[in-house]
């Protein structure tokens, strides 16, 4: 098999490109479109929607139904304004828009940025069959008027990426799938509010959508989370001001409960569910309309082939810090007795996005996406001519949790810092302290905090909460990323009102 970078060819049975993509979420979009730019011939292989989870599930639906209620909240902390929020949330029209940001369920917004790349777009589902090959079953596409169903084979001449996701993880829990509970698509792609909502999770998705259909007009909300608070994977503090400022507006928290039944009370109509009980682990019974199972992912590896190049399909898929997928079964090798295979590392098979387990965020799926174009492609670093590596992977990962108050994060917390050995001291003061803050309204919550590496005086995480915090954290983000030398930072002058002083006050605390 021999080609030229851009092209494609067909022996009639075997399609080639250089390489092949499987999935077209945010993280296998943005590697097949910019190997593209970089000239290679590129396919990528989508069984449901260009844009994946993110867009029509996840983070766009997500946002945008939490945005009225965030107004809303937001104009009721400035005097002079929040007399003026005299009506209640428009459910119908916060639908309504929630329908034009996902196309109304339809990627062809999404389609033409591939093909304006000349990406090939292939529908259907993909298969690893053994080294460098896929299989698509084209049958298996929700736009059949892409395919002809017949089954296609397609051999890559450089690599194979993997972007293929994860879904809503189910937990074993009795009587839980037969309360048909809703998962993150279901809630995301709601067109009507229940009068009472269990939420199982306060992670990040748990705790976003309970307030935001507790805006949207749920009467009745509960959390039951299994560890002792909620986000437990940030700072204490962060759950603690969420939890209370959730408990303020009349959702509950269960924090430190399991959920060990379900079940629905009455039989289903056409017109109403009938209500669901879950049993917590201390005998109290929840009742309520629906149920939003929130309790994490699970890769979507289940039937990807990975068994046919030596990996174990159900787990994320384990990478090197080039994102190689570790473990894959190597070619034979010339001279080796027939049939002869070795495991090890072999360079062809990449993972990206939430499909390798590393962090379970577009925008690191997309980085993942940048980085392996750039290592496909051949681009080396300009000045040690070393191949691309995930940098931002190792303690450096942003994250927004988009509440109100909102938890926006950066690199290890001050428990995480510790645990990895380092010498660290935290310094923290309310976000609600500085003149920026004041003038945005009144009754602001939130903390700013920082984890510093003593022996180095370097930042290496970095926790805001509060109102609106979300782009206070790409400034931390820099500094965690390049290392910035505290002395280097008080020279780093924030203006004056705005809430970025919160950065002056935290070095000022740390003693600068
Ligand atoms: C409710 C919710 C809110 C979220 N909010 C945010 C947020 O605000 N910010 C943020 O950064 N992250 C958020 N996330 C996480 C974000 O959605 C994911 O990190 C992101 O979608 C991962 O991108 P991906 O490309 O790795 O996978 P996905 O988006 O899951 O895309 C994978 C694609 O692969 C396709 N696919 C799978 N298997 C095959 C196959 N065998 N053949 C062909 N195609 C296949 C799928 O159909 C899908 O299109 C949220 C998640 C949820 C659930
Ligand atoms: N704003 C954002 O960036 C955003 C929003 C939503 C999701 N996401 C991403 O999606 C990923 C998945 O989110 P998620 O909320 O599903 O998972 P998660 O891992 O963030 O949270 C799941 C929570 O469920 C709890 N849990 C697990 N099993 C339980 C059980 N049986 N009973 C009660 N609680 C239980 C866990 O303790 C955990 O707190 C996140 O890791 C995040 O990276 C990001």
């Amino acid at each position: 098999m021999s080609g030229t970078d851009g092209t494609t060819e067909t022996d009639g049975a075997t399609e080639t490109f250089d390489v092949v993509v499987i999935g077209a979420g945010p993280a296998g979009e943005v590697a097949a479109g910019r190997m593209a730019e970089a000239g290679l011939s590129v396919a990528v292989v989508e069984h449901e929607r260009v844009g994946g989870e993110c867009s029509f599930w996840g983070c766009m639906p997500s946002k945008t139904l939490l945005r009225p209620g965030d107004v809303i909240a937001a104009a009721r902390r400035v005097p002079g304004a929040a007399g003026a929020v005299t009506g209640e949330l428009d459910t119908a029209a916060a639908f309504a828009r929630r329908d034009e940001i996902v196309g109304g369920f339809s990627d062809e917004g999404q389609v033409p940025w591939l093909r304006d790349r000349g990406v090939t777009i292939i529908r259907g589902r993909g298969r690893l069959a053994g080294r460098r090959l896929v299989d698509v079953d084209t049958t298996k596409t929700v736009v059949p008027a892409e395919s002809d169903g017949k089954p296609r084979r397609l051999a890559a001449r450089r690599a194979v990426v993997l972007a293929t996701g994860t879904s809503a993880v189910r937990p074993p829990i009795p009587g839980l799938a037969e309360v048909e509970p809703w998962d993150n698509r279901s809630a995301t792609g709601a067109t009507t509010v229940p009068r009472r909502m269990v939420v199982l999770g306060g992670g990040a998705v748990g705790t976003e959508l309970a307030q935001g259909f507790r805006r949207l007009g749920v009467a009745e909300v509960t959390i039951v989370e299994g560890q002792s608070r909620l986000l437990a994977h940030e700072e204490p503090f962060a759950g603690e001001e969420v939890a209370k400022a959730f408990e303020a507006e009349g959702i509950t928290v269960r924090a430190g409960r399991k959920v060990t039944a379900a079940r629905r009370q009455a039989a289903a109509t056409d017109e109403h569910r009938g209500p669901v009980v879950v049993t917590l682990d201390d005998g109290d019974e929840i009742e309520a309309d629906e149920i939003l199972v929130a309790v994490g992912r699970h890769p979507a590896t289940d039937d990807l082939g990975l068994e046919t190049v030596g990996l174990t399909p159900g787990r994320p898929v384990e990478v090197d810090d080039h994102l190689r997928a570790v473990g894959v079964r190597t070619a034979t090798k010339a001279g080796a007795g027939a049939g002869t295979e070795e495991s090890g590392q072999d360079d062809w098979l990449f993972a990206i996005g939430d499909v390798n387990g590393r962090a379970l965020l577009t925008h690191m799926g997309k980085y993942q996406g940048r980085l392996v174009a750039d290592i496909v492609a051949g681009r080396r670093d300009a000045g040690t001519g070393a191949e691309p590596v995930e940098v931002a992977g190792a303690g450096a990962i942003p994250r927004v949790t988009f509440t109100d108050p909102q938890v926006a994060a950066v690199g290890l917390t001050e428990a995480a810092a510790r645990d990895a050995g380092l010498r660290v001291r935290a310094v923290s003061v309310p976000t609600s302290g500085v003149a920026g803050s004041s003038v945005r309204g009144v009754g602001l919550v939130g903390t700013s905090h920082l984890v510093v590496d003593e022996e180095r005086r370097v930042i290496v995480g970095a926790t805001f909460t509060g109102q609106d915090v979300q782009e206070l954290l790409h400034s931390a983000t820099i500094a965690v990323v390049a290392e910035i030398p505290l002395d280097v930072l008080w020279h780093a002058v924030p203006p004056f009102p705005t809430v970025s002083e919160v950065w002056l006050r935290l070095l000022e605390t740390y003693g600068l």
